[in-house]
C-alpha cells in the first residue's frame, strides 16, 4: 500500500458543538485515498454535514486530527471546493456575475477554469446567464453552486447532498461531470446522500456514519465482498459468521453476515446489494465496524512505535 498523502485522513476525530450535548462525531479514524468518488451515508443527524464542514476548514474538531491532502484543513482550503446543503449565494447577482466574481476571488490561485464552470451552469439546457440568483429554483441554485465548485478546479470536492433537488436529467449530467473530473483530473469527490441508488452508479468508495461513529469504510467492491446474504433454516455458527442482521424468511431466516468460513448446514449464499449491506448496518449499530486496508489511516495500520523506529533509522 502506498502512503501518498490521502485526500482525507482522520485519527481519533471527535466533534461536539456544545459541552452540554453529546459528541456528534466520536473517535473516528479513517483514510480516503486520492482519486475516488466517495459516498458519505448515514441517517439524519449522523454527522455527515459536520464531517464535511470539518474537512472544509469551517469548523475545528474538538478531538483528534483531520488532514486534508496532507495538510491542515485551513492550509488546504485553496485546493478544496465545498458545496453546502444551504448553497449560500448572493441573491442580487446574476448567474454570469456570480461566475465572474468567483473568477476574481480565485485569481490568486491561478486555478480558475471558466469553461468548466460555464459547462455546468449553461450546458445541456442549463441556466440563463442573466438570471438573478434570487429568481432561481432550488435545483437551479444547486447548479450554480456546482459550477463554482467545478470552476475552482479543486483537488477535493466536498458536496453535501448535491443531488437532492436536481431533476433526473440534471442528476445524470452531474454524475457524468463528477466521473470525468475524477478520471481525467484525478479529483477526489466526497458526496453525502440518502439515495443509495444514485450513489451506486457513480461512487467507488464508501463511508457509513451512524451514532457518531464510522461503521463501514472502504472501496465499495471490497466492502460488499466482505459480506454474504445467507438464506436457510439451520442455526448459524457464530464462530464462522459475524451476524450483522438476521430476520425471519418463510420457515427459516435470512442473515447478512461477514463470513470467516463456510456456513454449517444448508444455506443459500448470495452477494448482497449495497442497499442490503447499508440497511443491515443501520439497523444494528452494535455490529462490529469494518474498515478495509485502504480506508485505515497510517496511524492505525502502523503503531506509533514502528514509525518512531523508522524515523530514528
Ligand atoms: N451549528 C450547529 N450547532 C449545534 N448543533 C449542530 C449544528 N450543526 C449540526 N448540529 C447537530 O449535529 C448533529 C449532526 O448534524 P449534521 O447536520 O452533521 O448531520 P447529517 O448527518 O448531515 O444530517 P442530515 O442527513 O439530516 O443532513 C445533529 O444532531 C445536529 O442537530
Amino acid at each position: 500500500m502506498s502512503y501518498a498523502a490521502a485526500a482525507l485522513e482522520a485519527t481519533g476525530l471527535g466533534m461536539s458543538y456544545s459541552r452540554r450535548k453529546s459528541a456528534v462525531l466520536e473517535d473516528c479514524s479513517f483514510r480516503l485515498p486520492q482519486g475516488h468518488i466517495c459516498a458519505l451515508v448515514g441517517p439524519n443527524g449522523a454527522g455527515k454535514s459536520t464531517l464535511l464542514r470539518l474537512a472544509a476548514g469551517l469548523r475545528r474538531p474538538t478531538r483528534g486530527t483531520l488532514n486534508v491532502l496532507g495538510r491542515t484543513p485551513a492550509q488546504a482550503r485553496e485546493l478544496v471546493a465545498y458545496v453546502a446543503q444551504s448553497k449560500p449565494l448572493h441573491p442580487h447577482l446574476s448567474v454570469a456575475d456570480t461566475l465572474r466574481y468567483a473568477a476574481v476571488l480565485n485569481r490568486s490561485t491561478g486555478r480558475w477554469d471558466q469553461p468548466a464552470a460555464e459547462r455546468i451552469a449553461y450546458g445541456d439546457e442549463g441556466l440563463d446567464p442573466g438570471a438573478k440568483i434570487r429568481t432561481l429554483s432550488g435545483g437551479q441554485r444547486t447548479r450554480v453552486a456546482l459550477a463554482l465548485a467545478f470552476g475552482k478546479r479543486a483537488e477535493l470536492m466536498l458536496l453535501d447532498e448535491p443531488m437532492a433537488d436536481l431533476d433526473p436529467l440534471a442528476r445524470k449530467q452531474l454524475t457524468g461531470a463528477l466521473m470525468s473530473a475524477a478520471t481525467e483530473q484525478g479529483t477526489t469527490i466526497v458526496m453525502s446522500s440518502h439515495v443509495i441508488a444514485e450513489l451506486e452508479g457513480s461512487c467507488d468508495f464508501l463511508f457509513l456514519v451512524a451514532g457518531g461513529r464510522l461503521r463501514l469504510g472502504g472501496e465499495i467492491e471490497e466492502v460488499m465482498s466482505a459480506h454474504t446474504l445467507l438464506t436457510g433454516t439451520a442455526a448459524l455458527d457464530t464462530s464462522r459468521q459475524t451476524v450483522i442482521e438476521q430476520r425471519p424468511a418463510g420457515r427459516g431466516s435470512t442473515a447478512l453476515v461477514r463470513s470467516h468460513g463456510e456456513p454449517v448446514g444448508e444455506w443459500l449464499a448470495e452477494r448482497p446489494t449495497v442497499e442490503e449491506v447499508l440497511l443491515a448496518h443501520l439497523s444494528n449499530t452494535e455490529a462490529p465496524p469494518l474498515l478495509t486496508g485502504d480506508a485505515t489511516p497510517e496511524s492505525v495500520q502502523r503503531p506509533q512505535s514502528a514509525r518512531s523506529q523508522e524515523n530514528a533509522a
